[in-house]
């Protein structure tokens, strides 16, 4: 992976660049990371995960990706990880996490809901994906949506059930664009343009829009770690409603993402549970 020069340096090959252990984008080497992540996307949020855990560190940031490791309730670390905006980023967060040791990825981010019975701050434990966005087409160009990991999927309705967080279990469209992509009018010159990007995936059966759980989804299917996502409802396009402070809603969304994984991890660490 790292490759010496002559003289006794090291240098980075430019096939791999990594050196003595540090990845070329993420601000952390193995020993920080947990076999189990969460990844915001928003690098302001990795702060509002470690508030959730117990001997939270920072690791630091780079770019887009923010990076900590803490422990849940049942004293399992957990580390946290900003993917940034989009499948690119996305797929470096998942490629170099997991060539650090990361098992289960889960995301935990915000969609604006397609369907009027998804309330402002509401959960979509997301089952598949699709969407054909640029990253996921590099990783898996067939047709068929890119699944969660069952165990995951299953662990997130269980932990949303006992902490009592309203949630729906369903299809994400992931979208390389924010604007044109989700529905949004641009200007064009002199005229507003909008697409039926709408109608065209509620017709598909499709809870909402988002920006990264396909590329996780493909990426880590590919890769061989398992993936899950959880998204809270930040906007609802039917309604036309906005979530003003989001902030109430991910907390909980946090909370639901690590009680799933005390769930898949199932057994306490003696002495270490504090709530
Ligand atoms: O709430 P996060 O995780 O930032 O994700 C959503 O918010 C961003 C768009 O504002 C996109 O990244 C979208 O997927
Ligand atoms: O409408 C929304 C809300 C959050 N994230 C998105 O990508 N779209």
């Amino acid at each position: 992976m790292v490759k010496a020069t002559e003289t006794g340096i090291k240098s980075r090959s430019a096939r791999l660049p990594w050196l003595d252990g540090h990845p070329p984008h993420l601000p952390c080497v193995a020993s920080d990371i947990a076999p189990d992540v969460l990844l915001p996307g928003d690098p302001g949020r990795v702060d509002m995960v470690m508030e959730q855990l117990s001997n939270a560190v920072l690791h630091g940031q780079k770019r887009e990706f923010r990076a900590a490791t803490g422990m849940t309730a049942h004293g399992r670390p957990v580390t946290v990880c900003s993917t940034g905006i989009g499948g690119p980023s996305t797929e470096i967060a998942t490629v170099e996490l997991s060539m650090l040791g990361a098992e289960r990825a889960i995301r935990i981010g915000g969609m604006g809901a397609l369907l009027p019975g998804m309330p402002l701050g509401s959960l979509l434990i997301v089952e598949s994906a699709t969407g054909h966005s640029g990253t996921r087409h590099v990783y898996s160009p067939g047709s068929s949506d890119e699944h969660a990991s069952p165990d995951i999927v299953a662990a997130l309705v269980q932990a949303a059930t006992i902490l009592q967080v309203p949630f729906r279990v369903g299809r994400i469209c992931t979208t390389d664009s924010y604007y044109l992509g989700q529905g949004r009018p641009i200007r064009l010159g002199d005229e507003t343009h909008e697409t039926d990007r709408i109608d065209y995936a509620r017709a598909q059966n499709i809870a909402g829009f988002e920006m990264e759980t396909e590329a996780l989804f493909a990426v880590g299917n590919k890769i061989g770690i398992q993936v899950g996502a959880v998204l809270a409802v930040h906007g609802n396009r039917v309604t036309d409603q906005w979530l003003e402070d989001y902030e109430p809603a991910q907390k909980r969304l946090i909370a639901v993402a690590c009680k799933a994984l005390d769930l898949l991890n199932q057994t306490v660490v003696p002495g270490s549970e504090h709530g």
